[in-house]
């Protein structure tokens, strides 16, 4: 065997063909304005570790995935390679880092352009989903794997939800227009997975307003599913969402005796 035609070691460790082989990438790049100000939101600590440690080992976690693209602040690459360097991550999974854009969409597309041609499954996870469970994140590779094109971790929704009409001015209440039947809703988390061709096609063809990259696959008319998402998968977004994470990894903590 040529040394070219040799595995890399995480293909070798994953032992998946190229169709199945796994790339997770995570958009870090936000300023994290509902968070208050401070550093990046990716960058802040979580029980002393930046916020995107926890969401890299999380994804690390999953023996399938072998590659995981990270999206840094735009300024903040050097940084963020150099905090992958700093902390202890699994050997078999690679690491590179790419500059962020100006939106989540943007810095997503930066992420899928870096990707080698080699890996079939693509996940995309967000740093300020930092504890989101393995069992989750294999659940979700598994669906992809069985033949889905665009796979969401989901959540029945506990509240119930309004539709409503913009305020007309300020200080003045919203019309409410409509309230969905709450048990067909679902509130949907990262990592999405995706078959490769049909996210990059995506990016490359749908534009405008979307919040989540399944919302880009589904206006090509491509079906998304659903599995079961976890609570500890929650968005870190505002100030009390820390205070839930510190509380999560506490019991965590206590649950592995250290
Ligand atoms: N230009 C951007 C904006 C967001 N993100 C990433 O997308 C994920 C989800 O975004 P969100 O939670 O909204 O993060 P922020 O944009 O940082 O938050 P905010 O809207 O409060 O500023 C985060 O991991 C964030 O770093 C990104 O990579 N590039
Ligand atoms: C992708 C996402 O996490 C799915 O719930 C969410 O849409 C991101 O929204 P944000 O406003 O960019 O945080």
């Amino acid at each position: 065997m040529s040394d070219d035609s040799r595995p890399t070691p995480s293909e070798a460790s994953t032992g998946a063909p190229a169709g199945t082989r796994t790339a997770v990438v995570i958009p870090a790049a936000g300023r994290g304005v509902r968070l208050g100000p401070g550093a990046p939101k990716a960058l802040r600590a979580l029980n002393g570790t930046p916020m995107l440690i926890h969401a890299v080992r999380a994804m690390a976690a999953s023996r399938s995935v072998s590659l995981v693209v990270v999206v840094a602040p735009p300024d903040g690459a050097a940084e963020v390679k150099s905090l992958l360097d700093a902390h202890a991550l699994p050997e078999r999974t690679d690491f590179l880092v790419v500059p962020g854009g100006e939106s989540r969409q943007e810095s997503v597309r930066l992420g899928l352009d870096a990707l080698p041609p080699d890996h079939g499954v693509v996940l995309v996870h967000d740093a300020a989903r930092p504890l989101v469970p393995v069992d989750t994140v294999d659940a979700v590779i598994e669906a992809v794997r069985d033949g889905a094109r665009a796979v969401v971790p989901a959540l029945p929704l506990a509240d119930t939800v309004k539709e409503v009409e913009p305020a007309a001015g300020p200080g003045l209440p919203e019309p409410v227009v409509a309230t969905p039947e709450r048990a067909r809703l679902r509130a949907v988390q990262t990592p999405q997975g995706f078959d490769r061709a049909t996210l990059i096609r995506a990016h490359e063809e749908v534009t405008g307003d979307v919040t989540d990259d399944a919302g880009m696959v589904e206006r090509l008319g491509v079906e998304v599913v659903a599995v079961p998402g976890h609570e500890e998968a929650f968005k870190v977004t505002r100030p009390l969402d820390l205070v839930l994470a510190e509380a999560v990894l506490a019991r965590r903590r206590l649950n592995d005796g250290f």
